[in-house]
């Protein structure tokens, strides 16, 4: 038996257009709501929210087979690599990538010998089925699938160095971190940040590998796939409950102030 087809990796293969939702809730109740409300996709946010390794595996034990698990961890080091393919993920998006040489080590740390030094442990990993899938250590690289972030000037200087490497299978523009860089901390949809991020999105659709973003309006969510996004997080768990939750708040509270 093989290492579980990575389906988001092949959809991105296909070329198919998908959408996500982002998930800083860290819980695999509300996570398998998300799963089941039918998006293409999920991320699990170990970067922004207080997603640890153990939140992380207890919620990849509830997506499939509902969606797709992405999983970005804080920063890519080969150590927690190594633990959360363990865990089972077989998507990673890794932020802060700023160069070529970066992107190659992060191709390596997610692939066993010889393309790379993930460590070899899988047999008391989710990601063999604890050892049920006999094949794993064969076939698990092919179905890695690394999705590197470009949000900073730097990171967009090496763009076409990092288009080029080879193991890269996407590139996510993080619009917020990148308008900061640029002096937009307090105006990420500024006109400067808008002409950017859809020239950055036309390059990285140009090359052989997949664009992805994130946005919450659907403006700029038209915009983006105009643009040549390919995978597209159109909201995020947090924003969306607190969000209704405040409007609902308001609506009755303004209610019952005016009774
Ligand atoms: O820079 C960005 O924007 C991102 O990387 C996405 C954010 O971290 C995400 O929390 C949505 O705001």
């Amino acid at each position: 038996m093989a290492a579980p087809l990575n389906r988001f990796k092949a959809s991105l293969a296909k070329g198919e257009r998908s959408i996500g939702c982002w998930m800083g809730l860290c819980d695999p109740y509300l996570a398998e709501a998300t799963a089941r409300a039918g998006f293409d996709w999920v991320l699990i946010d170990g970067e922004h929210a207080p997603n640890d390794l153990a939140a992380i595996a207890r919620q990849l034990q509830v997506l499939d087979p509902h969606t797709s698990p992405i999983v970005r961890l804080p920063m890519g080091e080969p150590w927690l690599i190594k633990q959360v393919l363990d865990a089972g993920a077989q998507t990673l998006l890794i932020p802060m990538v700023n160069s070529a040489e970066e992107a190659r080590a992060l191709v390596r740390a997610m692939r066993y010998p010889p393309e790379g030094i993930r460590g070899m442990g899988y047999a008391l990993g989710r990601a063999s089925h604890f050892g049920t899938v006999e094949d794993y250590a064969a076939t698990a690289n092919d179905q890695m699938c690394l999705i590197v972030q470009v949000e900073t000037r730097a990171g967009l200087d090496a763009l076409d160095d990092i288009l080029a490497v080879e193991g890269v299978d996407a590139v996510f523009v993080g619009p917020a971190d990148l308008a900061a860089d640029m002096g937009h901390t307090t105006s990420p949809n500024a006109r400067e940040m808008q002409t950017v991020v859809a020239e950055t999105l036309r390059r990285i659709a140009a090359s052989d590998k997949a664009a992805g973003i994130i946005d919450f309006s659907d403006d700029a969510l038209a915009q983006h796939f105009d643009n040549g996004a390919q995978f597209v997080a159109v909201g995020a768990d947090v924003v969306f409950l607190a969000r209704g939750l405040r409007a609902l708040a308001t609506k009755w509270q303004d209610h019952i102030a005016g009774s």
